[in-house]
């Protein structure tokens, strides 16, 4: 954590530091209240430790200034008569702990504990509340398909080291969800996960939006921030769509990889920086790079773990356990009593492309549960894109040599035979495959039996 230690005593501010830098912690001391306030307007910091009593002026006052300037800096008090008036007072004014001086080391490792344990609740607490309101289906980070399978497997294997990570990918394909993912599996889970969506900010303001800017950097700099680099400290940031970040702006990012270092715009001091960088990109990287338009230094840089998220119409094996999950889950989410999803409906979205892939899927099934009249979801339901696509696949998209996958061609041609046949023996016998290959092929597809 960055803490500052306001007391009027040195030898607290001394001894404190000492213990607190030893346990790995960045220190800042100040004697009076208008320093300290001075310092938290210059640094960010994530505790203050401040004494009561400063000399002639009470701390609490300089309480309710930092609390009501920097409502995410928690204060814990120090002071050497520690009345129960004051206890409430201080409390009320927002101070988290007491630390009756003198105290040992134990107890302020203790009281760092609580607040560490606190910070980390507020932060899965604004987690949740964002998932709440975004009515999102928990990520699914399984995968039938082994070209996504060999992807994850790279993605959880680096998760818990500090290497950066590149996913590529469609735009849809659950990119930014497995970040997170790897974010929820590395060591740094109970820090921020903070994510810096490049193409969305003018080069100014990404710049700032990342590092922070000092006030008057640029017109509309009133006062000074704090960029996602220090927000994500310790933790992961998140870099979404890589591939747009301005060429001015690389060399920057590329310092903060190599030397865990940057400068807030308009000022020249080097911070330290302590985060893990993952990236994604739905970009053909390489090509860019030939093309000047991304620097091959950072691409190598980044590129260090990467792997590929297929898009969804290359695993069709993920397609309905997907579907059925999101299926459950906006039942659940709405309340509706609709049972599940008709043969036509499975077929639909079986012969649907899915260019939006995941999140498309995703939408289709919450607009189709929300839409569903009878028991079942009809093709009617889906969006007509989807609906569409059955009723062309038959003739134009299910054809030998027509533009579709191997699988998609097995399972419609396996669903037919067995649609055909009496039994199962039979539709295996024609199909020329053993009982327990057809099981297995029914299983994948999702096929009821005749
Ligand atoms: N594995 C998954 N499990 C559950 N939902 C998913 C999954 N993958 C994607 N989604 C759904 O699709 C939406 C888009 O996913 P995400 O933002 O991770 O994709 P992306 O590849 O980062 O897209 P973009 O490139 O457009 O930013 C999510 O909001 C979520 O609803």
């Amino acid at each position: 954590m960055d803490i500052l230690i306001v007391d009027d005593e040195a030898s607290i501010r001394r001894a404190t530091s000492i213990a607190l830098e030893a346990a790995g912690h960045y220190v800042e001391t100040a004697e009076t209240g208008a320093v300290a306030l001075t310092n938290l307007k210059e640094t960010s910091f994530d505790l203050v430790l401040l004494d009561l009593y400063l000399g002639e002026e009470s701390g609490l006052q300089v309480l309710e200034v930092i609390r009501r300037e920097h409502p995410g800096v928690h204060v814990v008090m120090f002071t050497a008569n520690a009345t129960i008036p004051n206890a409430v007072e201080a409390t009320r004014l927002g101070a988290v702990d007491f630390l009756e001086k003198p105290f040992s080391p134990d107890q302020l490792r203790q009281s760092l504990k609580r607040i560490a344990t606190l910070r980390s609740l507020e932060r899965k607490v604004e987690e949740l509340k964002t998932e709440v309101s975004r009515q999102a289906p928990p990520a699914q980070v399984e995968s039938n398909n082994p070209a996504l399978q060999r992807s994850l497997e790279v993605f959880f294997r680096a998760a818990d080291t500090q290497a950066s990570i590149l996913i590529l990918g469609e735009s849809g394909t659950g990119k930014t969800m497995i970040a997170r993912a790897i974010h929820e599996r590395s060591a740094c889970r109970d820090k921020p996960f903070v994510t810096v969506s490049c193409p969305s900010l003018s080069r100014e303001l990404l710049e700032s939006d990342l590092f922070g800017h000092v006030k008057g950097a640029f017109t509309g700099a009133l006062r000074d921030t704090w960029g996602k680099v220090k927000a994500a400290e310790g933790g992961t940031l998140f870099l979404d769509e890589i591939g747009e970040l301005p060429l001015e702006i690389q060399p920057k990012l590329l310092r903060l990889l190599q030397e865990r270092e940057y400068e807030r715009l308009g000022e020249a001091t080097p911070r330290k920086a302590n985060v893990r960088v993952i990236a994604a990109t739905n970009r053909n990287l390489q090509e860019w790079v030939a093309e000047g338009r991304f620097r091959e230094d950072l691409f190598y840089r980044l590129n260090v773990i990467s792997a590929v998220m297929p898009p969804l119409r290359e695993r069709p094996e993920d397609l309905i356990p997907y579907a059925e999950r999101f299926f459950k889950f906006f039942t659940r989410e709405f309340g509706r009593k609709v049972r599940g999803f008709s043969h036509e409906a499975l077929q639909a979205l079986r012969a649907h492309d899915w260019p939006g892939n995941v999140r498309e899927l995703r939408n289709a099934i919450e607009r189709a549960v929300i839409l569903a009249e009878g028991e079942q979801i009809t093709p009617c339901d889906l969006p007509e894109a989807a609906h569409a696509a059955r009723s062309g696949a038959e003739d134009s998209k299910l054809t030998v040599g027509g533009r579709v996958s191997i699988e998609l061609l097995e399972c419609e041609h396996i669903r037919r035979v067995m649609a055909s046949t009496a039994s199962l023996d039979e539709a295996a016998q024609v199909l020329g495959i053993d009982s327990a290959t057809l099981y297995r092929k029914r299983k994948r597809y999702q096929l009821d039996g005749p």
